[in-house]
């Protein structure tokens, strides 16, 4: 339809707004498009949820979307805090789940639970503790030790829930209705018996002893149901369903329409959460072109990881097998994020690349793409395994560079250069180039700045690949970009008067570039600490950058204008 053609949909008057979402109907203003939302609400999503035979309900593309048009617009039923086990350390306040220590903690007024504050907002709120601040007091004794044991955090999320059963008959059922996978976790299951001993009994015993006595007294039943069976599927639902939110504080919440997002490893879509002020309400976004019929795809798991680690985290968490276009490809979309040195025979390496043969195959046989040595994936498994926990540990240790290279170069004679714990390594290391003593600014030799610069590209490379949309690996890819931009910076002002100058015009425009897109990038990132803090990294090597290129000016244009024609521009 022409611009000029277009009719306000509330009055048929010319219009020239239009819906932002579905970009289908037109408005006059933004009265008639308030008006209009009553009717529009249900037919504006570019969405239908289809049932499939192995992945269940999934949402399907109704039109063709473009990278950041809105898919979903979602507030959560239910949040909480993560129903994850803490032992010890930090545990979330039940008002507002900020983490706070609980043994120094106040208390709240009404239950006793340890809260960041006796006035925390969120204390006295009917969607977060207020309601179940009654049950939580019914307990006779307080406690003074043993506090991670005796208030159960985990355990709130699963009776905040239980307690919709009379309060909101419509979220009980919504909620009620989603996947829990009784089937694969039921009675037998370690899965079942660790939920039993840990939130079941507690909620029992605790809680729903006394609600009952309270009921048989008054004749009011605050619980239908509160079998072991309700309170197991419960738990099964959040663990399946719940998505994460990380800001200032650690929460899982269940979202009416965002939950039936399925999974991908190379996933078409990103999403961010509003904080608290706006209770957390989600808005996802296409991070690709998708093309009507397409499914819209969300990411469960790590994307940093092997496929192997993947597919495994997958079937344990949420119990399904991923046969997506990256698990299905040995080389991982040709990165090579989980491939190995063939170590040849009698330990004299062939120079080969070893890659599963069926990557969806937890039975696999590795070959070589050189010689003819197999391995098979156990053994695969366990040295990954391996070198995964030294990793890891290594990374927790606060490394210097030394140490870091040290495991580089121990990891190598097994690993394919771009496997992902090399990728983790690098990720580090590039981070302790320019920032550590011996290895500052004016310290660091020109070879490890040129090095530094190198990886970066690399693992860019790799990042794109698994991670187009930018919709997992923001804050990897723009660390890695504002790095790049850094090393280029610290190499063209150390040889602005002795290296070769379309190497410095290249360097220069790479290094602008890469401020560019880390900034780009991180627009994905709105609402966490990290995001923010690498924004304002970002921002300041800008005014760095900029103020150095003012004192340089004329000598800076005159270079890019020399070159022009050799750089194409
Ligand atoms: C958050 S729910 C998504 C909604 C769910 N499909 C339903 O019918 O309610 C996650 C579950 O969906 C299924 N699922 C999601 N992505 C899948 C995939 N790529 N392949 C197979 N099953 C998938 C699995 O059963 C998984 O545990």
């Amino acid at each position: 339809m022409a611009e000029s053609e277009k009719t306000c949909a509330e009055c048929n008057e010319p219009a020239e707004l239009m819906c932002s979402a579905c970009k289908l109907v037109s408005y006059c203003s933004k009265e008639h498009q308030k008006e209009h939302w009553k009717t529009h609400k249900s037919l504006c999503k570019p969405f239908e949820i289809q049932t499939t035979s192995d992945k269940g309900k999934c949402l399907v593309a109704t039109r063709d979307l473009s990278p950041n048009d809105q898919i979903i617009c979602d507030y959560p039923i239910v949040f909480g805090p993560r129903p994850h086990v803490v032992e010890e350390g930090p545990v979330p306040c039940p008002g507002c789940c900020r983490l706070i220590i609980a043994e120094s903690a106040p208390r709240c007024e009404g239950c006793d639970w340890p809260v960041c504050n006796p006035n925390c907002p969120g204390l006295k709120d009917v969607n977060k503790h207020a309601h179940e601040c009654y049950i939580l007091g019914l307990r006779p004794t307080k406690a003074q030790k043993n506090l991670h044991n005796f208030y159960r955090q985990d355990a709130l999320l699963t009776l905040r829930i239980l307690l919709f059963q009379k309060r909101n008959q419509k979220k009980w059922q919504q909620i009620l209705e989603m996947e829990s996978h009784m089937d694969k976790r039921g009675e037998g299951t370690d899965t079942y018996k660790h939920v039993q001993e840990r939130i079941v009994k507690y909620i029992q015993e605790n809680f729903v002893t006394p609600l009952r006595d309270i009921g048989k007294q008054t004749g009011q039943e605050l619980l239908l149901d509160d079998s072991d069976e309700t309170i197991q599927k419960i738990c099964g639902i959040i663990d399946v369903n719940s998505m994460e939110i990380n800001q200032d504080a650690e929460l899982s919440a269940l979202y009416p329409t965002a939950y039936l997002m399925e999974h991908s490893c190379i996933c078409n879509t990103y999403h961010v959460f509003d904080d608290e002020d706006q209770n957390y309400k989600i808005t996802v976004r296409a991070a690709l072109p998708i093309k009507k019929g397409d499914h819209i795809t969300t990411m469960y798991t790590h994307a940093l990881w092997g496929t192997q680690a993947r597919r495994e985290h997958l079937m344990e968490t949420k119990y399904f097998e991923c046969s997506c276009p990256r698990c299905s490809d040995p080389t991982e979309l040709g990165t090579y994020l989980s491939a190995l040195r063939c170590l040849g025979t009698e330990n004299e390496p062939c120079g080969g690349t070893q890659l599963p043969i069926d990557p969806l195959d937890y039975k696999t046989e590795w070959a070589c793409d050189k010689c003819k040595v197999k391995v098979n994936n156990a053994e695969v498994a366990m040295l990954v395994n391996q070198i995964g926990e030294e990793v890891d540990q290594i990374q927790l240790s606060k490394p210097t560079v030394k140490e870091l290279n040290e495991m580089l170069k121990k990891v190598l004679t097994f690993l394919h250069p771009h496997h992902y714990h090399v990728y983790s390594l690098k990720h580090s290391l590039v981070q302790l180039y320019g920032y550590q003593q011996g290895y500052m600014p004016n310290q660091i030799s020109d070879e490890l700045l040129l090095e530094k610069a190198e990886m970066c590209r690399d693992l860019l490379e790799t990042t794109r690949k698994i991670d187009p949309g930018n919709s997992r690996l923001c804050l990897y890819t723009a660390v890695l970009l504002h790095e790049l931009h850094l090393a280029n910076v610290y190499y063209i002002k150390r040889k602005w008067h002795t290296e070769d100058k379309e190497v410095l015009a290249r360097l220069f425009r790479e290094a602008k570039r890469s401020l560019e897109d880390a900034k780009k990038v991180l627009e994905h990132e709105t609402t966490c600490a990290a995001g923010e803090k690498l924004r304002h990294l970002v921002e300041s090597s800008e005014k760095d950058a900029n103020k150095w290129i003012n004192n340089h000016s004329e000598e800076v244009n005159e270079l890019l204008e020399q070159i022009k024609e050799s750089l194409n521009v």
